[in-house]
């Protein structure tokens, strides 16, 4: 007994840690403004000063951090009897790279930032049009529009290969120090390695074999739609896409592969019928980005959600700056201060950047959402939650029914091609991404743990077993191709992105069963029902407050609180069909490999002398 504190110690526990809580929400919520104004600043407007304003915000925001974090490990908040209290504090004590001394969190900042200069910063020489003109080609907007547009082999090389030669050997170095710090810091946290504290948001020591058995579960349809693009790319470029091989990753129509609807018209079955682009339809009508946006807001209001508040049209940057350089992805912000709420997009007019509009006001929307929350609540129930409810509302909105209900698409039939090629395109962008998404953070995980050799084979290796993918030119240890994806040096996280493909097919299906949708899911546009809004709102609400399963329960109305991929299979169940009789006559499905497409990447490579 006398292990368990007296009862009056325990009360003076909880008197301590409640107010600790207190005045940590408070400083937390002004900390965050001032580090979110100043990266804000920085994205907005990139000069040196704001930058340096930027990290010194930084620095001041970690170390209230740290200083948060000892509190709160020091208190032991595991007995506290308030569940809130208590949740508050496991939250607070997991997160953050705190406990790592002064000198080296300075230098893993540095080298982040840093590693995000080269990307930001790094220019190609053209890979099309007249030579001797300036070597200023970016990767947004010139190199991803020659992955998107162009059907020649030889300059979608060039292109492929200028960016990841630019980026991937500056990086290197740098990354490699960088994959030592954040295990240092992970370590003294009391995590195994980088990946496990990447994964401790999901709260779950069984993530990753629940990971790898939803992979396995899509994988066969992945397969199929693998095998039939594969047959239309050797139709259309011969022997340099092998009928029974991999894919070389410059023909998709996207720098990583990620997604391949850029290439719909070259593999969608019925080009007579409907194309689900409505690009030039938006171009006719005069749409502008602003009137993109507020297309956006009235898909939202309409399910009775929260318009936009004032701040966020006076604030937000929806286009390219044209007197100063901005930092161009797109990004939703949240102030911290319940006031503040921004996007910055450098939109250009085409349905794409309408849906990723959308995406990004869902980020707004679950920011007003949980306001009201503590502050350490005011994030997604987990970290896929805040990707998932954007992508979800975005199947609704790129149905032919709901383009044609907001008028941008006349006269549409809902017949079977018709439906075969709008799930082909979203297959395109859907399917393709889930390998993708699944081998960033496996890659990345090994590395944390396995160490930092071979970086660039490994990655080749598990981009060919999964994604039946491999580079267009002979790659070695020299290179770092994971680099060339933003979210590696970018120090982001990546499974979110894998788990929401999942999700948001799980949301999709009770968002268009509280709708009363009654037809198959991929015709559901949950548009203007404010059933589905209140179930949306209620989960939105939610933030972090309560265990991710507990809100997985609450979005689909009881039905399960794991991740399942059955809503996803479902959606896609009559392409499923048609893929298997397409490639039954006609072709292999799955990928056999050569050593020639091995030895395009294998480890003989001399390494680095001295790396
Ligand atoms: C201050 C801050 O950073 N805020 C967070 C939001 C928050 O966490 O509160 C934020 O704005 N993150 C930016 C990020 C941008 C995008 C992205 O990086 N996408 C991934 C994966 C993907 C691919 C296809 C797809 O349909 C959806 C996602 C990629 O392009 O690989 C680029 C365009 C779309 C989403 C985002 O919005 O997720
Ligand atoms: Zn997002």
């Amino acid at each position: 007994l006398a292990l368990v504190p007296a009862p009056r110690a325990q009360l003076q526990q909880d008197i301590e840690a409640s107010q600790f809580l207190r005045e940590y929400d408070r400083e937390a919520a002004a900390m965050c403004f001032r580090v979110t104004s100043a990266t804000w600043g920085f994205s907005t407007n990139v000069t040196e000063s704001n930058r340096r304003r930027m990290l010194e915000e930084q620095a001041l925001n970690w170390k209230f951090g740290r200083v948060s974090w000892r509190k709160a490990t020091s208190l032991s908040w595991a007995r506290i009897p308030d569940a809130t209290s208590r949740r508050q504090l496991q939250i607070l004590s997991q997160e953050g790279r705190n406990a790592l001394a002064d000198d080296r969190f300075a230098e893993l900042m540095q080298l982040i930032g840093d590693m995000k200069d080269v990307y930001a910063r790094a220019r190609v020489c053209p890979v099309s049009g007249v030579q001797g003109q300036a070597c200023d080609w970016r990767l947004e907007p010139e190199l991803s529009r020659v992955l998107a547009r162009s059907r020649d082999p030889g300059e979608l090389q060039r292109a492929w290969t200028a960016w990841h030669d630019a980026v991937g050997p500056p990086l290197r170095p740098k990354f490699v120090r960088y994959v030592q710090l954040a295990n240092e810091a992970a370590r003294l946290n009391g995590f195994r390695d980088a990946g496990e504290h990447m994964r401790s948001p999901y709260d779950d020591p069984e993530l990753e074999s629940e990971v790898t058995t939803l992979w396995a579960q899509v994988s066969p349809l992945y397969r199929q739609l693998h095998s039939y693009v594969r047959r239309q790319l050797h139709r259309h470029y011969g022997d340099l896409v092998r009928e029974d091989g991999p894919l070389p990753a410059h023909l998709l129509g996207n720098m990583w592969a990620q997604s391949w609807k850029n290439i719909a018209d070259l593999v969608v079955p019925f080009p007579d019928k409907q194309a689900a682009d409505v690009t030039p339809e938006m171009l006719r009508q005069g749409y502008t980005p602003l009137r993109m946006f507020q297309t956006a807001e009235e898909f939202f209001t309409s399910l009775g959600l929260k318009p936009m508040p004032v701040e966020f049209w006076r604030h937000s940057v929806l286009e390219r700056p044209v007197d100063r350089e901005a930092v161009c992805r797109a990004s939703a912000w949240d102030f911290c201060n319940r006031k503040d709420y921004r996007i910055k997009q450098c939109t250009e007019v085409t349905m794409d950047d309408l849906l990723t509009i959308h995406h990004e006001m869902a980020h707004i929307q679950y920011y007003l959402h949980y306001a009201e929350q503590p502050y350490i609540f005011r994030r997604g129930a987990n970290p896929a939650f805040h990707e998932a409810v954007g992508d979800a509302i975005g199947l609704s909105v790129t149905t032919p029914r709901h383009l044609q209900r907001i008028g941008l698409l006349n006269n549409i039939t809902d017949d079977y091609e018709t439906n075969i090629n709008y799930l082909l395109t979203v297959a395109l962008d859907k399917v393709v991404y889930l390998p993708f998404a699944y081998v960033v953070d496996q890659w990345r995980w090994r590395v944390f743990s396995e160490g930092v050799e071979n970086m660039n084979g490994r990655w080749w290796e598990l981009r060919m077993r999964h994604q039946g993918v491999i580079p267009p030119v002979p790659r070695s240890e020299r290179d770092f191709d994971p680099g060339a994806k933003y979210h590696v040096p970018a120090d982001t996280p990546y499974l979110r992105y894998f788990v929401s493909l999942v999700l948001q097919f799980q949301i999709h299906e009770a968002l268009c069963r509280a709708a009363g949708h009654p037809g198959p899911m991929h015709t559901c546009d949950i548009y203007r029902s404010r059933e589905a809004g209140r179930l949306l709102a209620e989960v939105l609400s939610l933030g972090a407050s309560r265990p991710w399963r507990d809100v997985l329960r609450v979005a689909t109305q009881g039905a399960t609180d794991r991740l399942d991929a059955r809503p996803l299979l479902e959606f896609f169940q009559p392409l499923a069909l048609w893929l298997r009789v397409q490639n039954r006559e006609r072709g292999v499905v799955g990928w056999t490999t050569t050593n020639q497409d091995t030895a395009l990447f294998a480890r003989w490579a001399r390494p680095l002398a001295g790396c």
